[in-house]
C-alpha cells in the first residue's frame, strides 16, 4: 500500500483561554499552551479571536504572532475589525468562520455561496496582506464550489454534525457527506482541511481520508490535557492519526 502524505495538526487552544477568562487572572496563559503543543509536535497553532473576546484577546495574537516557531492559524469572522486585525497580525493562515454571539461554539459552517462577492472581497484582501485564507465550510458540494470561485486556497470541513451524530446511521450519514466534500474539494484543486468537535474516539475515521491535509482540533486536547498534560495529550492525537493514515 502507498503511503500517503502525513496528516497535520493544527491545535486550538481556544479553551485555555477560556478558563483564563472564567477568573479574568493571568493564568493559564494560552501562550504557554501553544509553546508547549508546539514541543510536543502541533504542526501549527489555531485560535479564533471572536467578536465578543470570550476567550481568545487580541494580546495572545499579537504575542503569538512573535512567539510561534510553526504556524499561526487564526480564525475570525468577515468583518471589517477582523480584516483590520488579520492585516495588522498577518498570520500565515486565516480561517473565515460564521459567527453568533449567542452560539455556545461554532455551529455551522461559513455561507460561501449566499455571500460570494463578500467572501471573494475577504479573500483578496487578505491575500494581498500575505496570508492564506481557509474558509470553514459544511460538507456540502455548493459550498465548496463556491469557495473555489472566491479564490480560496483552502477549505476546511466542519466536521462538527459528524462528531455530535447520537447513532451510528447518523453518523454514517455525515462522514459519506464529509467523503464526498474531501472529493469535491481536491477536485476543485484545493487544500482541503478539517475540524470542529474531532476527539480521541472519532479522529481516526477522518485522519485516514488520505487527501485531507490537516485536522483543527481543540476543544477534546485541551481537555485530555488538563489530566495528562499538553505533550502527551497532544502526542496521542498525533499518534492517532499517524496510525490512521497508515
Ligand atoms: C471554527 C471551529 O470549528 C472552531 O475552531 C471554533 O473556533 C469553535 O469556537 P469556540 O472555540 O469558541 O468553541
Ligand atoms: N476549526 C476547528 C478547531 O479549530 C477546533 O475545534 P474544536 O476541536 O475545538 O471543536
Amino acid at each position: 500500500m502507498i503511503a500517503s502524505h502525513a496528516i497535520l495538526l493544527g491545535v486550538n487552544i481556544d479553551h485555555v483561554a477560556t478558563l483564563r477568562q472564567a477568573r479574568g487572572t493571568r493564568y493559564p496563559d494560552p501562550i504557554q499552551a501553544a509553546i508547549e503543543a508546539e514541543q510536543a509536535g502541533a504542526d501549527g497553532i489555531t485560535l479564533h479571536l471572536r467578536e465578543d473576546r470570550r476567550h481568545i484577546q487580541e494580546r495572545d495574537v499579537a504575542l503569538l504572532r512573535d512567539i510561534l516557531l510553526s504556524k499561526m492559524n487564526l480564525e475570525m469572522a468577515v468583518t471589517g475589525e477582523m480584516l483590520a486585525i488579520a492585516e495588522q497580525y498577518r498570520p500565515e493562515d486565516c480561517c473565515l468562520v460564521p459567527e453568533r454571539r449567542e452560539e455556545l461554539t461554532t455551529e455551522g459552517g461559513l455561507d460561501v455561496a449566499g455571500q460570494l462577492g463578500r467572501i471573494t472581497e475577504a479573500c483578496v484582501r487578505l491575500k494581498e496582506a500575505g496570508t492564506r485564507v481557509s474558509l470553514f465550510i459544511d460538507a456540502d458540494p455548493r459550498q465548496v464550489e463556491a469557495a473555489a470561485q472566491a479564490r480560496a486556497p483552502v477549505v476546511e470541513i466542519h466536521t462538527g454534525h459528524f462528531a455530535d451524530a447520537r447513532d451510528e446511521q447518523r453518523r454514517r450519514k455525515e462522514f459519506q457527506r464529509i467523503v464526498e466534500a474531501v472529493k469535491k474539494g481536491r477536485e476543485a484543486g484545493l487544500q482541503v482541511n478539517a475540524g470542529h468537535g474531532l476527539n480521541y474516539q472519532n479522529v481516526a475515521a477522518i485522519a485516514a481520508l488520505p487527501d485531507i491535509v490537516e485536522l483543527n482540533i481543540g476543544h477534546a486536547i485541551m481537555a485530555r490535557a488538563l489530566f495528562t498534560g499538553m505533550q502527551s495529550a497532544v502526542g496521542e492525537m498525533k499518534r492517532l492519526m499517524r496510525e490512521a493514515r497508515g
